[in-house]
């Protein structure tokens, strides 16, 4: 080791070995409740591939729930955070839940990008309020004022501008949904990728 290099092994982040594969992950955004979680569990395991969920990163990293965080740190603080979380991602193979507001930082969603193709999982509003119902501790980014309703209407276009492939989880099973990404993930590998 020369006088110029940093003792990785102490104090540095790894880096990504020089021989990586860049955009070897599967990446799942959408709403909460649109499935992110659920999909991606089941897809890692039918692909064979490790899942992880950025929102139980930052719970982890943090040590408090979701939305704990988003009450301690402000909309803002929390957006930031989880921008941070996802820009810190050296990741190959895996399957990448995100949380439902990473579609606020053009940073992160660019991060994300790097790390493979973006898949976004859709649901009409009746089916993510039931969904979000159903689940009272789910987090929420939202803000001050806005209902539910404004916040999936605003989040629209975001998650489709920044999605590869869309997904109905509403209309159609888990097993489906999942049976879809892999068809579609295999098309990718014979022929250039295409947005859809
Ligand atoms: N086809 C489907 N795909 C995915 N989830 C489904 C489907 N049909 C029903 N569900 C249900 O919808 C819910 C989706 O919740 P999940 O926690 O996976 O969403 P999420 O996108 O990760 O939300 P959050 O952003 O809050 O983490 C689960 O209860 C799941 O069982
Ligand atoms: O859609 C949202 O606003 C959120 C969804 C969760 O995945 C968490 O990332 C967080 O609670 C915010
Ligand atoms: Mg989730």
């Amino acid at each position: 080791m020369t006088t110029t290099e940093t003792p990785s092994n102490i104090t540095s982040r790894p880096q990504p070995a020089t021989d990586s594969r860049p955009g070897s992950n599967i990446i799942l955004i959408g709403m909460a409740g649109s499935g992110k979680t659920t999909i991606g569990k089941a897809l890692a395991h039918r692909l064979g591939l490790a899942h992880v969920d950025t929102d139980h990163l930052l719970e982890a990293w943090w040590g408090i729930q979701l939305q704990q965080l988003r009450d301690l740190l402000g909309l803002e603080g929390f957006l930031e955070a989880e921008k941070k979380c996802v820009q810190g991602l050296i990741l190959e193979d895996c399957v990448i839940s995100t949380g439902g507001s990473v579609v606020y930082r053009a940073e992160a969603m660019r991060a994300l990008q790097a790390l493979g193709p973006i898949i976004g999982l859709t649901a009409g509003f009746p089916a993510i309020a039931e969904r979000i119902a159903r689940n009272p501790h789910r987090g929420l980014a939202i803000a001050e004022g806005q209902t539910l309703e404004d916040l999936y209407r605003e989040r629209q276009d975001l998650y489709q501008s920044w999605s590869d492939l869309c997904i109905a989880t509403d209309t159609h099973p888990i097993a489906a949904c999942v049976q879809t990404i892999e068809e579609w993930l295999h098309g990718q590998k014979e022929g250039p990728a295409e947005r859809i």
